[in-house]
């Protein structure tokens, strides 16, 4: 059953002057209109600067006391994270594009308004348009925890968008959407997480045991399940057993909005990632089989990445009323192993 959107109500634990939320939409800095760049009003903090990026694209870089972190304008992707002292926590291809029209492989992509092919499995383009559109830098800020706040917007397709990265000792990722239609909407939304660690065969994703999913790569769907995507959203209905390993492509939908734990030995760490409205979870590893066919992806680099998705897709997309807002949100942590 789709999740019915509710009015937002800002949130309260960040603390956040940009907390997702319709007061926020109306505000910020002059941007430069069509370029998606920060215009001349908008003040940054002396941890934050507004550079040129890989490919010479503008890049939000963040060197806090709390944490190191980049975002691109070009849809709002997140490409970095290290909480102070410790590795890279998000996984960035060395042969991802940066050109200002493809999607950074790598990073945290923004899945929107569907995810992949789509809840009717003909959506285009694939992931929808927000990994690839100039989003707007409204502001950025300093937090109370020594770390920086960011708040991107995008509107487009009578929906906005509103996009808070806070990059610290944790990373937290808060997705507002408000439908501007005058009908009600069904918009499918994910983080789509690539995690760094050493060693994927070596990586468990706890949190899910017990969690039905979607596998994208086996079969036909099996028929009388309840709520079985219609056609074209493929795949097959199973149950998580225990931890999630990975020794082969992985590609799966799981209907949970349990926190995370993904577990990176070979770094001494684990990953955590604490989940709000998001009812869904994808994991995704291409392998050695499926990275070969993509060009902006080593064929080296599955090893050390793992698509964790924090998300609301498939059958659990909200479904907005106009005027209304939706929200999600997902918190990246490390502790340590
Ligand atoms: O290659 P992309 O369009 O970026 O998609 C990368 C992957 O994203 C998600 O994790 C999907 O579940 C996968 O099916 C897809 O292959």
């Amino acid at each position: 059953m789709a999740h019915a959107a509710h009015r937002h109500t800002p949130d309260d634990t960040s603390g956040a002057s940009g907390a997702p939320g319709s007061t926020a939409l109306s505000a910020g800095a002059d941007p430069v209109p069509g370029t998606g760049q920060a215009g001349p009003s908008l003040s940054l903090p002396p941890t934050a600067a507004l550079t040129a990026g890989r490919g010479g694209q503008p890049r939000l870089l963040v060197d806090a006391p709390a944490g190191y972190g980049e975002v691109y304008l070009h849809g709002a992707t997140v490409t970095s994270w290290r909480p102070r002292g410790s590795k890279e926590v998000i996984f960035t291809s060395r042969q991802a594009v940066f050109d200002g029209r493809t999607a950074i492989r790598g990073g945290v992509p923004l899945c929107l308004p569907v995810f992949s092919d789509g809840i009717h499995g003909d959506a285009r383009p694939r992931h929808g348009w927000a990994r690839t559109s100039p989003w707007r830098l409204l502001s950025v800020s300093p937090t109370r925890e020594a770390g920086v706040r960011a708040l991107f917007l995008l509107s487009r397709d009578h929906l906005t968008a509103l996009y808070e990265v806070e990059v610290g000792h944790e990373l937290v990722l808060s997705l507002s959407l408000r439908n501007d239609a005058a009908s009600p909407r069904t918009v499918e939304a994910a983080l789509h997480t690539y995690l760094a660690v050493h060693d994927v065969t070596g990586t468990e994703v706890s949190g899910l045991d017990g969690a039905p999913f979607t596998d994208n790569l086996s079969g036909s769907v099996l028929s009388g399940l309840p709520e079985n995507p219609p056609p074209g959203a493929g795949g097959r209905h199973l149950l998580q057993r225990g931890p999630v390993t990975v020794s082969g492509p992985v590609d799966r939908i799981y209907r949970s909005e349990s926190d995370l734990r993904v577990s990176d030995p070979g770094h001494h760490r684990v990953i955590t990632v604490r989940k709000r409205n998001a009812a869904s979870t994808i994991v995704w590893n291409p392998w050695s089989t499926g990275s070969a066919a993509m060009p902006d992806m080593a064929d080296d680099e599955f090893a050390s990445m793992l698509c964790v998705e924090a998300g609301a897709v498939r059958q659990d997309a909200p479904t907005i009323m106009p005027g209304e807002s939706w929200s999600m949100r997902a918190v990246v942590g490390t502790e340590p192993a």
